[in-house]
């Protein structure tokens, strides 16, 4: 997290396992989880939890440098393959691109800037 608010463009993460083995509630984790609830908080997913420290960087970076309104805009995709054989993993990883200083980039993906979440 300290290195995306250092500028660096980028972090990607894959994540393989069989059906049913718990990659979407490792990502997101219980459907509550967004609740204050304490049990829920702890049951948080990898992307809720990278959030969080992300914000919270971000409010650190702004306190470092209060005389500045910094901005900072945050980019998350998402990419579900459905990877029947690990010799499928070469073709699909052929289409993630990885540009200095864009980012990552995978192709036939469109980009859609989102203000608020629904
Ligand atoms: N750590 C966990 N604690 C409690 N429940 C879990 C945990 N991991 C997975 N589950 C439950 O197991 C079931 C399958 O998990 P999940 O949907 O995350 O699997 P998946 O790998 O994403 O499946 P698919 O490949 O079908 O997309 C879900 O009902 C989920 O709530």
């Amino acid at each position: 997290m300290y290195l995306s608010v250092e500028k660096v463009n980028g972090c990607l993460m894959i994540y393989l396992a069989k059906t049913s083995r718990g990659k979407t509630y490792t990502m997101w984790g219980h459907p509550n989880a967004l609740l204050e609830d304490a049990w829920y908080r702890t049951n948080r997913g990898l992307t809720l939890c990278a959030y969080e420290r992300l914000f919270s960087c971000i409010d650190e970076e702004q306190l470092k440098h209060s005389d500045k309104q910094l901005n900072f805009q945050s980019y998350c995709s998402f990419l579900e393959a459905i990877v029947l054989t690990l010799l499928d993993i070469p073709s699909i990883s052929s289409f993630i691109k990885v540009d200095v200083p864009t980012g990552i980039c995978v192709d036939y993906l469109t980009e859609e800037f989102v203000r608020m979440m629904m």
